[in-house]
């Protein structure tokens, strides 16, 4: 039986990883995929690990219907055993909805990827009707870490190295190495993420800020 998988896990997890991993073991043995991928930070049509892998892939955008796009592959004669979908908290839910049509009706296995919630811990649409109707919900085995040392569970977003919880949803970024930049006052916002526990996500102290507090020399005794 064909099934809709969902791998999550927060950035820097390896889920662009296991998705190429996912392909390249499935292709080994003669089945035929489609990769299919959204807004990934090496630009249109890639998927990219930060482990070094890439592929190519179809871009797919909020009109994109991949009902469509699969019956009319196979209309034409084209075999498809398996899908891959990368940046899945981007898809729109009725994408979500045609991915578990194609597995149903179609039974093809359909693996998807994506981070769970955004930089103000809301659930993504996409990833939130993966969670209501995937077969299989797996969290990625390699463990983000905060730089606490704890496993990170959520996804920072930093202006010019600030931390912030409010601005548009959708803005393609990467992790910053685990310090940050220096905080910085220009107009054109400098935005990076970055993985922490719920605690310092919670308290929004950042690897720098938490540096920086360290660093802040103790209150003379006066009185
Ligand atoms: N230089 C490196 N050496 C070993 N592993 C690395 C290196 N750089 C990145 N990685 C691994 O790659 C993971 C990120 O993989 P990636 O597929 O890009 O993540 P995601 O798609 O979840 O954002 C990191 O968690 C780490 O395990
Ligand atoms: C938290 C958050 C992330 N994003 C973007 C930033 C990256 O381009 C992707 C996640 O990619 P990864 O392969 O998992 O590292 O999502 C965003 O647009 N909004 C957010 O709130």
């Amino acid at each position: 039986m064909a099934e809709l998988h969902f791998f999550t896990g927060t950035m820097d997890s390896g889920k662009s990883t296991l998705a190429l991993q996912t392909n390249h073991n499935h292709a080994a043995r003669g089945r035929q995929g489609r990769i299919f991928v959204t807004r990934d930070r090496a630009g249109q049509g890639r998927i990219s690990s930060r482990l070094g892998l890439t592929h190519e892939a179809l871009e797919v955008d909020a009109d994109f219907d991949f009902w469509r796009h699969v019956v009319d592959s196979l209309t034409q004669g084209t075999r498809i055993d398996y899908v891959i979908c990368d940046e899945a908290q981007f898809y729109t839910r009725d994408q979500v909805d045609q991915l578990a049509k194609i597995v149903d009706e179609l039974q093809i296995d359909v693996f998807a990827f994506g981070i769970l919630t955004d930089f103000r811990t809301e659930l993504f649409p996409g990833s939130g009707r993966l969670v209501e109707l995937a077969d299989r919900m797996n969290v990625l085995q390699v463990e983000a870490l905060c730089w606490c040392g704890k496993r990170a569970t959520h996804n920072a977003r930093t202006e010019n190295g600030v931390m912030v919880t409010e601005g548009e949803v959708v803005v393609v970024g990467d992790v910053e190495d685990v310090e940050g930049p220096e905080p910085t006052s220009d107009a054109d916002a400098d935005v990076a993420y970055e993985v922490l526990c719920r605690q310092h996500h919670r308290r929004r102290l950042t690897a720098a800020r938490a540096k920086a507090v360290s660093l802040a020399p103790e209150p003379l005794p006066f009185g």
